[in-house]
């Protein structure tokens, strides 16, 4: 019989020790958290324990309770995988079953940080105006003094017992790929709590800091099962892929302490928002661009479709001349190497990141990724030429014009916008007002109402239609040789 993972079968040397307590509640208990935050917390060595909360699925937290909390980290690359137990949690939860513990968890007086990876539409923000969006069903729900369901409702919540009863401050952290995802997450609970006794308390007693994160974590298969059985010995049915390189930048402001993450590698810094917001248009949003060309060229993983000629022009064109020249470097930092390397990244064949999933939710992605730097480029009179193709290609994948079929990839994406748009696409003629009418939806006005952007979308959308997502990569690539462009070096 094969034996399960669990503290008396682990090999030692692969655990770290048993953590003292609580003092972080976790939300968002899916693989990203588990490959990086949790893996930072286990290297710092201090005692700090997790409690992991998942929003509906019980499949990770019941992997989790029948092996004594514990999973693998798989870190695999072409030169080969090796593996960790990040024994860090002590507890697994399932905010569905029970909303009242995820407040009740993070109001207790021992919590002091709650941390965040709830996805870009956990939050419940507009993406058009970054505001918490007050008509979405479960924000109505929440305020109206049901039992939270949502996160914002729950910390929200959790907050404003906290400020009634002990009254100990807490630190509220997102590592989501959200720009300025602290400021934005205060914003947020603050317009939730607007008008409560709360409001000021939470002001000045919870602290929200920036952070930057990065690591290539995607969902499990049963070959990364069977790597890890290889490698473990016993048999771990929650293992998480990841991607060896890992990166967080977070700013050091914490109103209860924190672990010591700085042992783990973590960097404190005061240029957050430069590192973010060059990892979320260099990384992240080329990363888009693939995913979108890749899945309508039928290509199923991401270093499948980075491979594909076309394509990675694609991305170095994007990356190079309308991700770079909007971002300002933080001090000291190698852009040339940082380029490379991503480069290198998303070549790990051994990772198999998959289109569909990079390019799942792009109506909440995307609006943290293009329009910041495309209405920066329109305003100097340069056309973004593959940002417009990212558009495009991500409209092709999600609201594909009729009698477009996408391809099995595109058509796997999940977006909380399809239905939506695709109700929109059908009462509205095709073309730059169909185009228009979508970006609306998800863009600030400034970009969806400029007619020379909508209108090369809708070009892009036209040419991805008719003659196949090679030729509009073609025609985008053509476009940009007409004018001039900065490169990494420069
Ligand atoms: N996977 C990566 O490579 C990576 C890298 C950097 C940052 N991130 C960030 O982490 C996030 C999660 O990635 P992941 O790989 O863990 O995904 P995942 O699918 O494994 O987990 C997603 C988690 O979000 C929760 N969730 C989803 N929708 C929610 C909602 N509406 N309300 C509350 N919780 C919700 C789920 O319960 C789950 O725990 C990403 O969206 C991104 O912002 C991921
Ligand atoms: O995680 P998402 O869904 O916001 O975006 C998909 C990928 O671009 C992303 O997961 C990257 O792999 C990650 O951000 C690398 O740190």
């Amino acid at each position: 019989m094969v034996s399960a993972l669990n503290r008396a079968s682990v090999r030692k040397h692969l655990l770290t020790d048993r953590p003292v307590s609580t003092g972080i509640v976790h939300l968002g208990l899916g693989n990203f958290h588990r490959a990086h935050q949790a893996v930072y917390t286990a290297q710092a060595r201090d005692g700090w324990g997790i409690l992991g909360v998942a929003s509906r699925s019980a499949a990770v937290a019941d992997a989790m309770h029948r092996q004594d909390g514990l999973y693998s980290v798989l870190e695999r690359s072409p030169e080969g995988s090796s593996i960790s137990v990040p024994g860090v949690h002590t507890g697994a939860i399932v905010a569905a079953g029970n909303p009242a513990a995820v407040v009740d968890a993070i109001a207790a007086e021992d919590t002091r940080i709650v941390s965040t990876t709830v996805t870009e539409h956990g939050y419940c923000m507009d993406p058009s105006t970054h505001r918490l969006a007050l008509d979405h069903p479960g924000i109505v729900a929440d305020r109206s003094g049901a039992a939270p369901r949502t996160v914002i409702g729950q910390i929200a919540r959790a907050l404003e017992r906290r400020a009634a009863t002990h009254g100990a401050p807490i630190t509220v952290l997102n590592c989501d790929n959200m720009q300025s995802n602290g400021t934005q997450t205060r914003r947020l609970v603050l317009e939730f709590l607007h008008g409560s006794k709360a409001e000021n308390w939470v002001a000045e007693n919870v602290a929200f800091p920036n952070s930057m994160v990065d690591r290539i974590v995607p969902a499990t298969t049963d070959a990364d099962r069977a790597a890890a059985y290889e490698l473990l010995g016993v048999h771990d049915l929650s293992p998480v892929p990841a991607e060896p390189f890992t990166m967080w930048v977070m700013e050091d402001r914490f109103a209860a302490g924190r672990p010591a993450w700085e042992r783990g590698g973590a960097v404190f810094s005061d240029e957050v928002e430069a590192y973010e917001l060059l990892k979320l248009r260099l990384l992240n949003g080329t990363h888009s661009l693939i995913a979108y060309l890749g899945a309508l060229d039928d290509r199923a993983t991401i270093p499948e479709a980075r491979a594909v000629d076309f394509i990675e022009s694609a991305a170095r064109s994007v990356l190079e001349d309308e991700y770079l020249p909007t971002v300002t470097l933080p001090r000291d930092f190698d852009v040339k190497a940082y380029v490379a390397s991503l480069f290198d990244r998303w070549s790990n064949a051994a990772l198999g990141h998959r289109t569909q999933q990079v390019g799942t939710d792009g109506s909440v992605k995307l609006p943290q990724r293009v329009p910041a730097p495309a209405i920066q480029l329109l305003g100097q009179g340069v056309m973004p030429e593959h940002l417009a193709l990212t558009c495009a290609a991500w409209l092709c994948c999600v609201v594909p014009l009729p009698g477009f079929d996408p391809g099995p990839h595109a058509r796997a994406m999940v977006d909380p916008a399809r239905e939506r748009l695709g109700a929109l696409a059908a009462g509205t003629r095709p073309g730059v007002d169909l185009v228009r009418a979508v970006l609306a939806q998800v863009f600030p006005t400034e970009l969806a109402e400029s007619n020379d952007f909508t209108g090369r979308v809708a070009e892009y959308v036209a040419v991805i239609t008719r003659d196949g997502v090679r030729a509009a990569a073609r025609e985008a690539a053509r476009s940009r040789t007409s004018r001039p462009h900065a490169s990494p070096a420069a």
